[in-house]
């Protein structure tokens, strides 16, 4: 046992608009507050246009970017807006770890709520920046909250699904499926499809829709069948609760989950970040000195060629080039003036003379 006192699991909460994430979000923090033995969560609020949340939490992105105003400044529409606040926020995000990594002897939980626009956190690169970050310091977990009344339809389901089959390969994170608002319906029809994708495609067969006007099975209906296949290998990775946000119903088999994908974490995640980061920094050590041998390939060449240009620019062949370290190379820094195209922090911009809350008091 390592004597090293136990990170925090770190909760990533991902779900389309709407499907109760924030409520979700708050639930956990009030069963949190409310356990004998537990210890408030750190909450962070990366959604830039939400009017209002639930809970008060610790780093809230809309004290960094106004984002009403980036879409002003730039000219933007609310989702490039949103987009632009995330990209700002990002350029700070060395000071959001410092700020978790110091609270984190005080806390069992951090959890992040994302914005309502689902792909504006899943498919931009600040999204997968903050991702990477974070589940690199903390042992971190996905949970993607569903509308599970929203998903009663095959079609529907099978759409939801994909969707989290492609976050999750694409975070390789341990993943946890969150069937939200079970006081309104039971997940037990998507628990039933995914456990044996037959009921599934009866059920796909049985719905309205899945034949054309002559009786056969539509081409979506055919898709969906074949995809139900490829998505059975996809569900024997993945974790699925159902909760209510609404009552609390669920949370605590959703607190044993995110304990068991904390191992996921530790035997899977851990080694294949390591492995990924040698694997990165030998071709990046093959490229510089692949690019170097070339380098002196080519001016050794030149210089076998062109003997006067040696003499005229002083350079002695005979004594060579110095190696790596004898290399004087001075970098241009542009950083001390503006040029065309710079980028300008309107978060800076935006507190001029306003008083700096960052980050929010806890
Ligand atoms: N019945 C029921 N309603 C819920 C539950 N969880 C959330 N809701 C309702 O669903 C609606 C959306 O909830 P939010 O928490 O705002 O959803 P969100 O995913 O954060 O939405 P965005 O802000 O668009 O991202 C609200 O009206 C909630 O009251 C639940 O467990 N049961």
């Amino acid at each position: 046992m390592s004597d090293q006192p136990r990170k925090p699991s770190l909760i990533v909460a991902i779900g389309m608009a709407g499907a109760g994430k924030s409520t979700f979000v708050q639930r956990i923090n009030s069963y949190l507050h409310t356990q004998n033995h537990a210890r408030p969560p750190y909450i962070l609020n990366l959604d830039p246009a939400v009017a209002h949340v639930p809970f008060e939490p610790n780093i809230d992105i809309r004290d960094t970017v106004d984002y009403k105003q980036v879409m002003k400044q730039y000219n933007l529409g609310p989702n490039g807006g949103i987009l632009t606040a995330l990209n700002l926020f990002t350029t700070k995000l060395d000071q959001v770890l410092e700020l978790m990594e110091k609270r984190a002897e005080e806390v069992d939980y951090i959890i992040l709520d994302t914005p309502g626009q689902i792909e504006i956190f899943t498919w931009s690169a600040s999204g997968a920046i903050i991702t990477d970050a974070v589940a690199s310091s903390f042992p971190t977990v996905v949970a993607y909250i569903i509308d599970t009344p929203r998903t009663t339809a095959p079609a529907t389901f099978m759409s939801n699904m994909l969707y989290a089959c492609s976050i999750m390969y694409k975070t390789k994170l341990p993943f946890i499926l969150v069937f939200n608002k079970t006081d309104v319906e039971s997940h037990d029809f998507a628990l039933e499809w995914m456990q044996d994708f037959e009921t599934f495609q009866a059920a796909l067969a049985t719905h309205s829709g899945s034949k054309d006007d002559e009786g056969e099975p539509t081409y979506m209906n055919s898709l969906m069948n074949s995809m139900s296949l490829v998505l059975d290998e996809f569900y024997k990775h993945l974790k699925a609760v159902g909760i209510s946000s609404l009552t609390g119903d669920g949370i605590k088999e959703f607190f044993d989950a995110v304990e068991e994908s904390r191992e996921t974490y530790e035997k899977e995640y851990l080694p294949e970040l390591a492995r990924a980061r040698a694997a990165r920094e030998k071709s990046l050590q093959e490229a510089k000195e692949d690019s170097m041998t070339r380098f002196m390939k080519d001016f050794t060449l030149d210089r076998a060629r062109n003997p006067r240009a040696a003499a005229d620019d002083g350079w002695d062949s005979e004594e060579g080039v110095e190696d790596d370290d004898g290399l004087d190379v001075n970098i241009i820094d542009r950083g001390m003036s503006p040029w065309p195209g710079q980028y300008i922090d309107v978060t800076r911009m935006r507190r001029d003379g306003d008083e700096v809350n960052w980050p929010r008091p806890s």
